[in-house]
């Protein structure tokens, strides 16, 4: 096979991975909604991680596979035996990186991820970053039903606080976040708030 035939051969291979992976999440995530008002598909969440990180220049393909799978054993039935099996083990290790323990208490988990971030590998700080930025941004256009002024705000000090033990790896997504935190306003019953106090 000419040099060129190579290529086309490796490029559709990796298209036909990114289509499986996110084929996967589509069907682990059909039965759920986000918490806004809209009840826009869940899956527009990890689509839009992934895309969060392919503008700011990651195109590692492991890395964004493990994007579209990150909150699939944190929110739905799937395994990570199951993601290993069907992904590899890198894969894996990253979306585990990224998922929560759902059994402890909301508090203990928010503290665990400011305790980990520092210490998970690069492509999991990334995927951490492209999460935060996606969830921060969806809170400014239409914050997740019932959630309070204080709410929206107490969450916005917690995501920098995760964020700031993954600087260093890519300054796109740094510079965005930095920017909702410093500029950021949300709306709440047609009054706008600064997101970060
Ligand atoms: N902003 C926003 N978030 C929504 C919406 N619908 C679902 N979520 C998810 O809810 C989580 C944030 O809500 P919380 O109340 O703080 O967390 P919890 O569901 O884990 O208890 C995020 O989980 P996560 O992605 O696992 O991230 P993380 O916040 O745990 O880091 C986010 O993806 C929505 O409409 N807007
Ligand atoms: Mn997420």
């Amino acid at each position: 096979m000419s040099s060129q035939g190579t290529q086309i051969s490796n490029a559709s291979f990796d298209i036909a991975k990114l289509i499986d992976t996110i084929d996967f999440a589509a069907k682990k995530h059909s039965f759920q909604k986000r918490k806004d008002s809209a009840g826009t598909p869940y899956i527009n969440h990890p689509i839009g991680v992934a895309k969060n990180l392919t503008d700011a220049g990651v195109y590692d393909l492991v890395t964004i596979q493990a994007a579209i799978l990150h909150d699939t054993v944190e929110d739905t039935k799937t395994t990570f035996e199951e993601i290993e099996q069907k992904f590899g083990r890198e894969v894996k290790n990253i979306v585990a990186e990224c998922t929560d323990d759902k059994s402890l208490e909301k508090e203990e988990r928010q503290r665990l991820q400011i305790e980990h971030t520092p210490h998970i590998s690069k492509q999991a700080k990334e995927v951490k970053l492209a999460d935060k930025l996606y969830n921060l941004r969806d809170i400014m256009k239409d914050a997740p039903i019932g959630w309070s002024k204080k709410r929206v705000q107490e969450y916005y000090i917690w995501a920098k606080k995760v964020t700031d033990g993954a600087r260093g790896i890519n300054q796109k997504l740094e510079e965005q976040l930095d920017d909702i935190y410093a500029n950021g306003v949300f709306v709440l019953q047609g009054e706008e708030y600064k997101c970060h106090p």
